[in-house]
């Protein structure tokens, strides 16, 4: 009897302890702060007070509500954050909380129904083809063996700079299939050669831009899913189209390869392929051990983001600094001063020189900064409710990691909107790299979704601007008196009119041509 009162009593006693444990846990919930932000319309929200730039929105917002407001757009709510102590606790303290994506309409077309790294929500398929990307494909020894295939193109690219010497360039042209040829030598190995292929690369870069712009509009049907139905912007349209030409693109590159292969492997070549990525990946399509295996739409997915990946951000990294330079021109003759000393005038730039060549990369990191190509990174979506600067944070929200504010906030920065390379030389912010570890310049993101490319973008966008700078002058058409540099608003932000300049030889020896 005893014993049954006593077991009794320390049930209830228990109950007591729990029931007051919640309560006191939904009172500290209940007090919780809460954010700050602009209010909306019903339904809508805030989505009609948008413009066309949203990252300066954004930045414009934040400094009415502060370093981290909401935005309720239609039913979902997002959230803004712009300084590094903030970025910190996403990328880092709760970095595994943080590390899903916000998968707009438009980007689950694109990439096949989240079946590529970008897009991935944050799990076992998610960390298998980041590390078969990074580990196996990327690696610093597959770049490194991919040396000779990349100073072919860039050679391509200058030889075809000095036969249009005197003409106009579209500068994001040219760095675009240069960045396209070398990675696809990379995959593939073999380029686009020909009228044909030239003409199908020019559709293809049209494509990506186009994408790029529709993936970065604000889509009521993502905001409000009962009119997704009714498709109102017509960007689903939109995108089923630009996905059905990037594909086709794709499926012609994936055959020609196979034949290619298939080429290699009667005349018993195979070894001299080992290092194309694309027979990687179809080591890895259907592999027996579940861990290495991939589906065919992820080997497409994961070719996507190398080719959109990596040919967009490049040239439009290229493009921007260029368009820095040519306004700029007392950087202009620093860079030409350091490319002299460290190159010299008899010599062609390689892969070698690029470490020495300090200046440029000041100049790199400082357009980085002003120019970020994805200003708010790829948004992401926490997998469990929780705190962020003492808020409550809703599972499922939107995550936008405001970098272009960051990068021009007068509080980190001295003179924010001045061009001025030489604040990436000097003791407070000369030790800033790409690789996120500072939360004030973090123009690839942070943290475990940090860019997977990032090894390959840094060396193809030096070598680039180093092989384009070295051999050539670059002067304005006459007629363009100033140079534009206001900014095209997308997922990927670029240059509003297009870089065009014209080139005159520098080096004395037309054989390094
Ligand atoms: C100038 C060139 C580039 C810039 C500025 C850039 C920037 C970025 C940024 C900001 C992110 C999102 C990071 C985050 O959310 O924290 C990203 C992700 C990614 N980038 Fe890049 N990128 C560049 C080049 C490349 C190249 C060359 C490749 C591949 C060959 C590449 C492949 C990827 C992939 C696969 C992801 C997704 C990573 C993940 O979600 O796990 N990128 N990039």
């Amino acid at each position: 009897m005893e014993k049954t009162l006593l077991n009794l009593f320390v049930s209830i006693a228990t109950l007591i302890i729990f029931w007051f444990w919640w309560k006191v846990k939904k009172i500290k919930k209940d007090l919780a702060p809460l954010l700050p932000g602009p209010r909306g319309l019903p339904i809508v929200g805030y989505l009609p007070f948008l413009g066309q730039d949203i990252h300066r929105d954004f930045t414009e917002l934040a400094s009415v509500y502060g370093p981290i407001y909401k935005l309720c757009l239609g039913n979902k709510m997002c959230l803004v954050i712009s300084s590094p102590n903030l970025v910190k606790e996403v990328v880092r303290d709760q970095d595994k909380i943080f590390a899903n994506r916000d998968l707009p309409l438009a980007a689950r077309i694109s990439s096949l129904g989240a079946n590529d790294i970008v897009w991935s929500p944050y799990n076992s398929e998610w960390r298998k083809m980041r590390k078969i990307f990074v580990r196996e494909i990327l690696s610093n020894k597959n770049i490194n063996a991919c040396y000779g295939l990349r100073k072919q193109e860039i050679k391509k690219s200058t030889r075809h700079v000095y036969d249009k010497i005197g003409q106009p360039i579209d500068i994001g042209q040219l760095a675009f299939m240069t960045s396209m040829n070398a990675l696809m030598s990379i995959l593939w190995g073999h380029t686009l050669e020909g009228e044909e292929d030239f003409k199908a690369a020019i559709e293809f870069r049209n494509l990506c831009l186009e994408m790029m712009v529709v993936i970065g509009k604000p889509n009521i049907s993502d905001y409000i899913p009962m009119l997704a139905r009714l498709d109102l912007q017509g960007l689903e349209r939109k995108v089923r189209k630009i996905s059905v030409g990037v594909e086709n693109f794709l499926n012609s590159l994936i055959s020609r390869c196979s034949n290619s292969i298939d080429n290699k492997q009667d005349q018993g070549e195979t070894n001299e392929l080992k290092r194309d990525i694309l027979q990687f990946l179809m080591k890895h399509k259907d592999h027996e051990d579940a861990s290495k295996s991939i589906t065919s739409s992820q080997l497409k997915g994961i070719l996507l983001d190398t080719v959109i990946g990596g040919t967009d951000t490049t040239s439009t990294m290229v493009e921007w600094t260029m368009a820095e330079l040519m306004l700029h021109q007392d950087v202009m003759l620093k860079v030409y001063e350091e490319l002299d000393k460290v190159v010299g005038s008899n010599n062609s730039v390689e892969e070698f020189h690029l470490p020495h060549l300090c200046y440029l990369e000041a100049v790199v990191k400082e357009t980085f900064r002003l120019h970020p190509a994805l200003p708010y990174l790829i948004p992401r979506r926490p997998s469990e409710t929780c705190t962020l600067a003492g808020y409550t944070i809703p599972k499922g929200s939107t995550i936008f990691v405001n970098v272009y504010a960051i990068h021009r906030d007068p509080v980190l920065w001295q003179n924010p909107l001045e061009f001025r390379p030489e604040r990436f030389l000097s003791e407070e912010t000369g030790n800033f790299d790409f690789s996120g570890a500072n939360f004030q310049y973090l123009p690839f993101g942070s943290g475990r979704r940090i860019c997977a490319g990032l090894p390959l973008a840094e060396k193809m966008l030096m070598y680039q601007l180093a092989s384009f700078l070295h051999p050539f002058d670059w002067k304005l058409p006459s007629n363009d008196t100033e140079l534009d540099l206001s900014d095209k608003a997308g997922i990927v932000v670029k240059i509003r009119k297009p870089l065009i300049a014209i080139p005159t030889p520098r080096l004395p020896n037309p054989d390094l041509y």
